[in-house]
């Protein structure tokens, strides 16, 4: 089965979205639109993915998508778009997923009845990894949004009040992992290793760990147990770790991230 979409703003998001849902063949590049401001996104979009993409809306294609896309920033000029979508009266779901924006905030702007979903999707698109947060507004119907959904990722039903939350920690996760690679490929090099030696331990490590903690369904602090001995080398790096300011920075990043996504929508 394939849906019609129609996607506004053709931004990073949207296209690691288009990029996994025309992979997982949910979509089809003859059956998608996208609508960019930029002339050179349209045509970049349109030479990698064979989409149908303009500068302007086209009502009459917009009308017959039974997905509306709407991938703007929060510092855009969500309201006129989505008041647009309102008087052309479609009759699609719509998906926004504009962080800290509300499904009221949508609903009043469209200034008509609009079945709306509200998600907060992952970059991690084309890895099979990742959670979306999705909020289903009062009129979306979970079974015609959920299959393009899944396509892009792994997808977490949670309520709207959860989804700033989720954006900051969630879906800017990565971030901080790729923070944490580079600290520690950094002190591989620091200690005299390659930097293709460094990357390439803490790749495997970052997997292992990861898995491990699949696995075994241990609190990490169990694990640490097994890594380091009494008196050893482990014990004596964590307490340079308990030390100093790494998990106080992780926390404060992420609460930063949730502040922010609140900020952002009340701008609107
Ligand atoms: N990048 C990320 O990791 C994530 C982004 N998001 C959300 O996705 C949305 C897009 O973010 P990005 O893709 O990173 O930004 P981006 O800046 O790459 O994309 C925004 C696109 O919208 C276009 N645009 C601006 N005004 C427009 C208008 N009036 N009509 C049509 N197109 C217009 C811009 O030309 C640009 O291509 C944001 O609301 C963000 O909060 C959500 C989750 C993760
Ligand atoms: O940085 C941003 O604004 C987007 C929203 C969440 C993750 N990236």
């Amino acid at each position: 089965m394939t849906v019609t979409v129609y996607a506004i703003g053709g931004g990073q998001m949207v296209e690691a979205i288009l990029r996994a849902a025309l992979r997982n063949k949910i979509i089809e590049p003859e059956a998608t639109v996208v609508t960019d401001v930029s002339e050179k996104r349209v045509n970049y979009l349109h030479e990698n993915y064979g989409v149908d993409a303009q500068t302007t809306i086209n009502e009459k294609k917009l009308k017959s998508a039974e997905i509306v896309l709407l991938g703007v920033r929060p510092q855009d000029d969500w309201e006129k778009i989505t008041a647009q979508i309102g008087a052309a009266e479609v009759s699609a779901q719509v998906i926004s997923i504009i962080a800290g924006v509300t499904l009221t905030q949508l609903q009043t702007a469209s200034n008509t009845e609009i079945a709306f979903t509200r998600i907060i999707p992952n970059t991690l698109t084309d890895t099979g990894y990742g959670y979306s947060g999705v909020t289903l507004g009062e009129r979306a119907e979970r079974e015609l949004v959920t299959p393009f959904l899944e396509s892009f990722g792994k997808v977490d039903f949670i309520p709207e009040e959860q989804i700033d939350l989720y954006t900051g920690y969630a879906v800017c996760g990565p971030n901080y992992v790729y923070n944490f690679y580079i600290a520690l490929t950094n002190a591989g090099v620091l200690s005299g290793l390659s930097r293709k030696q460094a990357n390439a331990i803490a790749l495997e490590n970052l997997k292992g760990a990861a898995k491990f903690l699949e696995l075994t369904g241990k609190h990490p602090y169990e694990l640490l147990d097994i890594n380091n001995s009494a008196g050893g080398v482990g014990i004596n790096a964590q307490h340079e770790i308990d030390a100093s300011g790494f998990a106080a920075g992780i926390q404060n990043a992420v609460l930063a991230a949730v502040q922010r996504t609140t900020e952002l929508g009340k701008k609107g």
